[in-house]
């Protein structure tokens, strides 16, 4: 479990974090939104002790991290995908990890495994790509089979298959009862990998939401009729009130009004339909919306004498 509570970080002028409030559960992924710059970064390095916060506090299974006696045992952070000695194999590198830490050699061989890097572990790290550069922070991270994991934007270098790859691992580590806050800025892929959305802008909480309810949130903007007699049912559908618009011939995007009125009044009127589909406003929209909003309220704020 992690918990923050009214963390503020300020860097000079810049108030990169605002008093932010949220907790990261067990049992599920959580992803942490927000456009670049919203203070994610900024968050998770306070998490680990890597940044001091001008106010409030960010714990982690009650404590902060410094104050654990085994802290790679609790929290396993990929905070940047530079972590290797270059010289080093990628084996070595773990090994050197798991000794001063006091975690058994075995383990190196498991986390090798868990992040398909073992066809490639007695390679220098050096001449790694971004992608597997990644998974081996990932490794690190999971060395000592930590109860909380914590990723900034480990999407980043990775190609489809290590996309797919890195979801089920999440997915997986979750199920298994651990804590996992996965930062990125793209809705869309934290839409299939978290069932739990913490979303700021400007350092500051826009939504502490399940991934599902933020979807049945975005509920039905519009519906999509097909029609051989659009032009009439456009008529009709404006004279009870809907908002109608056109993007190609024969095709109305009605607003205003539910299927069900849509298809009987249609029937009344004798017109055929072709299609009658509701359409949900995506995600990324939700997303836009809520994190557009938080910057024109701040740019409004910022204007303010
Ligand atoms: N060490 C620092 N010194 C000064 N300003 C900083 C520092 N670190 C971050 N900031 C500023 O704090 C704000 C939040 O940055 P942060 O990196 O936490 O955001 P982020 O959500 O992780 O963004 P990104 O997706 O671009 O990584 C930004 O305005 C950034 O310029």
């Amino acid at each position: 479990m992690i918990e923050i509570r009214e963390l503020t970080k300020r860097y000079g002028g810049v108030t990169a974090v605002d008093h932010l409030s949220f907790s990261v559960r067990p049992g599920q992924v959580t992803g942490f939104l927000g456009p670049n710059g919203a203070g994610k970064s900024t968050t998770m390095r306070a998490i680990v002790g890597l940044d001091r916060p001008s106010a409030g506090t960010a714990t982690v299974n009650g404590r902060p991290y410094a104050d654990h006696p085994d802290p790679l045992r609790q929290v396993g952070a990929v905070l940047e995908a530079t972590p290797a000695h270059r010289g080093r194999t990628a084996y070595h590198h773990l090994l050197a990890l798991a000794r001063t830490h006091g975690i058994a050699a075995s383990r190196v061989d498991e986390v090798l495994e868990l992040t398909g890097l073992a066809p490639v572990a007695r390679r220098r790290a050096g001449g790694f790509s971004l992608g597997m550069r990644q998974r081996l922070g990932i490794a690190a991270a999971l060395l000592g089979d930590p109860a909380v994991l914590m990723l900034d934007e480990p999407v980043n270098g990775l190609d489809p298959d290590g996309v797919l790859w890195l979801r089920t691992l999440l997915k997986h580590l979750a199920a298994d009862g651990r804590t996992v806050l996965v930062s990125s800025h793209l809705m869309s892929e934290m839409a299939m990998t978290a069932q739990h959305l913490v979303i700021i802008g400007r350092g500051r909480l826009l939504a502490d939401i399940s991934t599902a309810e933020l979807i049945a949130r975005s509920g039905v903007d519009r519906v999509r009729v097909r029609s051989p007699q659009a032009t009439e049912l456009r008529d009709l559908l404006v004279r009870q009130g809907a908002a109608v618009t056109t993007d190609e011939p024969g095709t109305l995007l009605v607003g205003g009004l539910p299927v069900e009125t849509i298809s009987t009044l249609a029937r009344g009127h004798d017109l055929a339909l072709h299609e009658l589909s509701p359409r949900r406003a995506s995600l990324e929209q939700a997303y836009m919306r809520l994190t557009r909003d938080a910057m024109e309220f701040s740019a409004m704020e910022g204007s303010l004498p």
